[in-house]
């Protein structure tokens, strides 16, 4: 395998649970039948992105409903399949998670967003994930053939020392399934992209709901997927759209070779460390 077709589905909010789920697996068939190997659906796709609903979307994963659903899609279309995220219920804590189903429909691993997303931007955004989400604190991988993938939330992407820890297990890719609103996403969405990409010499995907400007959380859009050169290989625009890329897996190790900033660092005078 030297590329991988890679589908970016940014789907729009629905009225309910059961309805997000089956918009979903309608797009998950229709990106295989154009290729698709790797799908990847937005953060908080089967639930409205607000503090106040997350626990009446809840469920077990890999048990509740919408697992169960994506783990079938994934089966019956033979694809890796990051699920996005929604929020999981373990005992009395809700979670922002990320499952990934395997071709087979078994679960490969699933991330719990590790940074909340506590923002005070006064008149223009505010929001208090920590009043109803407990933050992970796993790093969670997954392997396509040769090429090692590490999960990220959303938030997580402004914490550059998480993704340089993937990069130090080895990942050459970085799903985000994301959500960045209308005022940070214009500033920050491309940029925090790209530099992850380009700092890490990596592939860098970031999935968003599609813009609904009636919703309470209003979604930035603008899926988009750039490679280790901080080039944009695919992007969305504002509406449920999926745009696909086909990426080229010799290119890691040829930029780390034209550009050995990774074999440079040093780590006799500075070190990053996981504690894990
Ligand atoms: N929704 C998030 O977790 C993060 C976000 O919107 C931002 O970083 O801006």
């Amino acid at each position: 395998m030297s590329t991988l077709r890679v589908a970016l589905v940014q789907l729009h909010g629905c009225p309910t649970k059961k309805e997000n789920i089956t918009n979903a697996i309608t797009q998950i068939r229709l990106a295989k039948e154009r290729g698709a190997r790797l799908i990847i659906l937005p953060e908080c796709f089967n639930s409205p992105y607000s503090t106040a609903e997350f626990a009446r979307n809840a469920e077990e994963i890999p048990r509740g409903e919408t697992s169960v659903a994506l783990a079938r899609v994934a089966a019956e279309t033979g694809v890796y399949l990051v699920g996005g995220t929604y929020p999981e219920r373990e005992g009395t804590k809700l979670y922002n998670t990320c499952p990934v189903f395997g071709p087979k429909g078994e679960l490969l691993c699933k991330y719990r967003k590790m940074h909340l997303f506590d923002i005070d931007i006064p008149g223009r955004c505010t929001f208090r994930e920590s009043a109803a989400l407990t933050a992970g604190d796993q790093l969670a991988t997954f392997t396509i053939g040769s090429l090692k993938i590490g999960l990220g939330i959303c938030w997580d992407k402004r914490f550059a020392e998480l993704t340089a820890c993937y990069r130090q297990l080895g990942c050459d890719m970085m799903i985000f399934p994301s959500a960045f609103d209308t005022y940070t996403g214009p500033l920050h969405w491309d940029l925090l992209g790209r530099a992850r990409a380009l700092d890490n010499q990596m592939f860098v995907a970031l999935v968003s709901p599609a813009r609904d400007e009636t919703a309470g959380y209003v979604a930035y859009g603008y899926s988009l997927l750039s490679d280790p050169w901080g080039r944009v290989l695919c992007r969305a625009k504002e509406v449920q759209e999926t745009v696909f890329a086909d990426i080229d897996l010799k290119m890691c190790e040829e930029i780390k070779q034209q550009i050995p900033v990774l074999r440079q660092k040093r780590t006799d005078l500075y070190e990053l460390k996981a504690k894990q």
